[in-house]
């Protein structure tokens, strides 16, 4: 079996953040990931992961509001030198959590332009923080309206654009069923420039178990190919999240 990671955004909700770090621990995650880490203090988050044996794979940048904000703006004409400190605030969060990885999200726009800039500002981040892992995830636009990165098409050729070692895929399964219907194809076509994976079931983004996408099929794959990194179960639990863990065993 892979490597399973908790998203801390999505699971173990029925407790405090700051709580969800020792239940995953219990649970026996060995790593977690928090989308936003900005509303809590970030050396307490790491002594949550220190004390409980946890590997950081991955935040989000940018930081929104408490209230939640904009999907990003690495892919919006005009607001480069908002993408620059937002990225910059990202890091300083980083420093202390120290991310595997760090998903730069596009934002909402289109066309041409709009892929200009966001090969422009990874460029720009990817050079900044050579040290620093970063991902890129195509988003479904069901359930993200309009976002930018909605194709594995458009981020292959962003990455080949790109062309840094510390800029890879992020490869959601569920948002690629909704996007291809086929999640072990576009692994096959896409899956050489993954770092990351994130897993749900289809339609309802609960478990990754008993839906349309079947994840004994795509792990035995994973688990063929050798590939190394986390997959995080970024789902929203049926009932409680102790009681829909049967997938990962
Ligand atoms: O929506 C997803 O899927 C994600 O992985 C997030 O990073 C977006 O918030
Ligand atoms: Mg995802």
């Amino acid at each position: 079996m892979p490597k399973f990671c908790a998203n801390l955004t999505w699971l173990f909700r029925e407790r405090p953040l700051m709580d969800r770090f020792r239940a995953a621990a219990e649970a026996g995650f060995e790593a977690v990931e928090v989308l936003f880490p900005y509303d809590a203090p970030a050396q307490d988050m790491r002594d949550q992961m220190i004390w409980n044996g946890l590997t950081f794979v991955l935040m989000n940048c940018p930081p929104p509001n408490a209230t939640g904000g904009p999907q990003g703006f690495a892919a919006i004409p005009g607001l480069e030198d908002r993408f620059r400190r937002d990225f910059d605030r990202t890091l300083r969060f980083a420093q202390v959590l120290k991310p595997r990885h760090i998903h730069v999200m596009a934002g909402v726009a289109e066309g041409a332009e709009a892929e200009a800039t966001f090969v422009q500002n990874l460029k720009w981040a990817a050079a900044h923080a050579p040290k620093q892992s970063l991902t890129i995830e195509p988003i479904n636009r069901h359930d993200m309206p309009g976002y930018f990165l909605a194709d594995y098409d458009t981020a292959a050729r962003v990455l080949d654009a790109v062309a840094a070692p510390n800029l890879s895929l992020q490869f959601d399964a569920y948002h690629a069923h909704r996007i291809t219907g086929d999640v072990v194809g576009s692994w096959a076509a896409y899956g050489d420039r993954a770092v990351h994976v994130q897993v749900a079931g289809f339609p309802g983004r609960h478990e990754p178990a008993g839906g349309e996408i079947d994840y004994t099929i795509f792990f035995a794959r994973l688990d063929a190919e050798g590939y190394g990194g986390w997959v995080s179960g970024e789902y929203a639990p049926a009932t409680s999240t102790e009681a829909g863990l049967d997938w990962m065993r």
